[in-house]
């Protein structure tokens, strides 16, 4: 299982400090939403050319013109964009032709979608790299959010997944076990008193559980 990053800080420079930090216990380095709005694609150029090596994922969530708006990220360094899961099929079956001209992917987001187990297997029909089955910042925030409802979505789905929304050190070990591909971590990481201590943990958590070389 892969470790993302997500990095929901207000800066290029903010960003950048946090990346230089966690880079060696990350496979992919996502920069949030609020970030890209507020600093432009050119954060994104900013981080794949100070970490060439890690996969850049830029967390567009983007609920139209997929091509356009894939094509704009690619052509700035991202390797990986996002689309909103609910967004029509053609906007996904354009995100992913912007994909495929650049050699790059495209993850689903499965962000408040009421059937998340349903559309990602249409999603994955349509050529997305992975569904991303996430609670957001204001669901997680709700009385009584539980991640096991992600995981458990996950799983039945039967499609590569990522899972996103309140992954830490105390849940790592479930995320693995559900079967995903990838965990995304923003909060425990950026938020931590270590930022790279907090990745490395998570890092060493998930090489711990998983099954030994041959
Ligand atoms: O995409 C996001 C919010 O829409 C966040 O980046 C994602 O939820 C991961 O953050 P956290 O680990 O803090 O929940």
């Amino acid at each position: 299982m892969k470790l993302q990053v997500a990095i929901d800080l207000l800066t290029t420079a903010d960003a950048l400090a946090l990346s230089h930090q966690v880079a060696p216990h990350v496979d992919i380095i996502e920069l949030g939403t609020p970030l890209i709005k507020n600093a432009g694609l050119s954060a994104i150029s900013a981080v794949k050319a100070a970490h060439p090596d890690k996969q850049v994922f830029a967390d567009l969530k983007t609920a139209d013109a997929g091509e356009l708006e894939a094509d704009l990220a690619f052509a700035a360094g991202a390797d990986l964009v996002t689309v909103l899961g609910s967004a029509a099929d053609a906007t996904i079956a354009g995100a992913v032709k912007a994909a495929r001209a650049h050699g790059k992917g495209v993850v689903a987001d499965l962000i408040n979608h009421p059937d998340r187990v349903h559309r990602a297997r249409e999603l994955a029909e349509l050529g997305v790299e992975f569904v991303e089955v996430h609670a957001g910042l204001d669901e997680q925030a709700q009385p009584g959010y539980s991640i096991e409802v992600l995981l458990r979505d996950g799983r039945e789905s039967g499609v590569p997944f990522s899972i996103a929304g309140g992954v830490k050190l105390s849940t790592i070990a479930q995320v693995q076990a559900s079967g995903a591909s990838v965990a995304v971590a923003g909060a425990a990481i950026y938020g931590a008193p270590d930022p790279a201590a907090a990745a490395r943990e998570l890092k060493e958590a998930i090489r711990a559980a998983e099954p030994a070389a041959v």
